[in-house]
């Protein structure tokens, strides 16, 4: 029952006093009590402003005199202060625990309105201080609160682009040219389509275009279109509304549009969408507006869509598998990475990288010759930088575990050969640099030939 409908139907008079005047006595001893008992009380405007602040509140707060505190902002003189909040959306918050100075004090939070019923600002109570009985809650609060921190550092380094424009190895004429298209698609905001075989390097060229873009400090949101089944892939893009489902996902859940929301969303292997998500990411595209499973009700966002194919999409379009209105709208900006073989000028140094890398993982430095270079010229890599990365690798480790020292040798160690070599005048310091190069040709050879590289999942 509200307060009018209570002076309604208590008749003036009754115990010698109106219900109004009743009313109004019991606010002023609820609060005269309130504020008497509880250990700091304070009122803020509409905006937020101190507007009254007790004694002993001002004294927790380290102020001599409360009235220092009257006309400024609640964070000013209580940090953590939910004042702001309540006064803004008229709602209360009844028990909360609140960090003051260096310990936490239970606090409750109401919303003040004038006759009207409007809004006017919002007082706080701090209920109680020695929070010793509640410790435990306390520690576990505390500890829950430090996990939560931790699991969501992490998902921001998730959610952080990983390879820049630097990553993208390569100064032949085809990767400059790539690298300068990526550099304009950075800047222009608008929907990329990265088309090239397995393994040229589109996921890190997505991340690199995020990493230059204006959005480069918003998350980076990676989604394979290919790798997901269909029935789960329209939830895991879109998100579920609360209630849509019972069990696990009652509550609801956001989906990667939204995750990646004022960011950029990585859609790998666009061309595996089914066709009955397509007019469902076409309209994002168009609208910047998603529709949650079960939800009915459109939620606008602003994501830009870097979408990459390792199929000719313009042929899936032929064959009816593809949409020709989103293959349309997701190659506003197309770019074309060439596969290894179109720049093999580029193979000494992705070759040097990626063996000071492999080299760095396995403890030991690796080497390659001329010759050995000279033979992975020869291959035609269909599976470009990823199989080359996979030869090398096991190349590398296979050495290791059945020769030591003949190829994947420790520098140190081959210099010492080298130099006692000389030392009993022959010439042999180039011995194991050729080693090298045979023993990457013999794991090219297996590679090359069972052609299970292509497969292998990249490092
Ligand atoms: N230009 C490059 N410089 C350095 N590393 C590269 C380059 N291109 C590709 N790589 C490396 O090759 C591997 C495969 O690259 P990436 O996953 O980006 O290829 P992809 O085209 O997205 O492949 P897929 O179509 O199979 O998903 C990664 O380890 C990546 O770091």
């Amino acid at each position: 029952m509200t307060a009018a409908a209570h002076t309604e139907a208590w008749p003036d008079g009754v115990l010698g006093h109106s219900a109004a005047s009743i009313r109004t006595l019991a606010i002023r001893s609820l609060f005269d009590r309130l504020e008497d008992l509880c250990e700091g009380a304070v009122a803020v405007d509409v905006q937020a402003r101190v507007a009254w602040i007790n004694d002993k509140y001002a004294r927790k707060v380290g102020l001599d005199d409360a009235r220092a505190a009257l006309g400024r902002p609640i964070e000013e003189i209580i940090p953590h202060s939910a004042l702001r909040e309540v006064a803004r959306s008229g709602k209360p918050i009844l028990v909360d625990i609140m960090p003051l100075g260096a310990e936490h004090v239970v606090v409750t939070r109401l919303p003040l309105r004038d006759e009207q019923g409007q809004v006017v600002g919002a007082i706080g109570f701090v209920l109680y201080e020695r929070v010793d009985g509640l410790k435990p809650v306390m520690a576990k609060l505390q500890q829950l609160q430090m996990r939560l921190q931790a699991a969501e550092r992490e998902l921001a380094d998730n959610r952080r682009a990983r390879y820049s424009l630097a990553s993208f190895l390569g100064t032949s004429a085809p990767a400059n040219e790539v690298k300068r298209q990526a550099r304009r698609a950075a800047q222009l905001d608008a929907t990329v389509l990265l088309c090239g075989e397995t393994g040229t390097g589109k996921e890190l060229l997505a991340h690199a275009i995020h990493h230059v873009s204006p959005r480069a400090a918003r998350p980076f949101v990676s989604v394979n279109a290919a790798a997901i089944p269909e029935s789960l892939l329209e939830a895991e893009l879109f998100g579920v509304a609360p209630g849509a489902y019972t069990g696990a996902d009652r509550r609801g859940r956001d989906g990667k549009f939204k995750l990646a929301d004022g960011g950029t969303l990585f859609l790998d292997e666009v061309g595996d969408m089914p066709m009955a998500l397509q007019p469902k990411l076409l309209r994002v595209l168009q609208e910047q507006e998603i529709e949650p499973l079960g939800a009915n009700r459109l939620l606008r966002l602003d994501v830009r869509v870097i979408a990459a194919s390792s199929f000719d999409l313009g042929q899936r379009v032929a064959e009816g598998r593809f949409r020709a209105d989103l293959y349309y709208r997701l190659a506003v900006l197309a770019l074309r990475l060439p596969p290894l073989r179109e720049r093999l000028d580029d193979l000494p140094l992705l070759v040097e990288h990626l063996l000071e890398d492999i080299g760095a993982r396995m403890g030991q430095a690796v080497d390659i010759d001329a010759d050995g270079l000279a033979l992975l010229r020869r291959h035609d890599w269909p599976g470009n930088v990823r199989e080359l990365r996979n030869t090398l690798e096991r190349s590398a480790a296979a050495e290791r575990h059945t020769a030591p020292g003949r190829c994947a040798r420790r520098r140190g160690a081959a210099r010492a050969q080298a130099r006692s070599d000389a030392a009993a005048g022959r010439a042999r310091a180039g011995t194991c640099r050729r080693r090298g190069g045979a023993t990457a040709c013999r794991g090219l050879a297996r590679g090359g030939t069972s052609g299970d590289l292509r497969r292998t999942p990249g490092p």
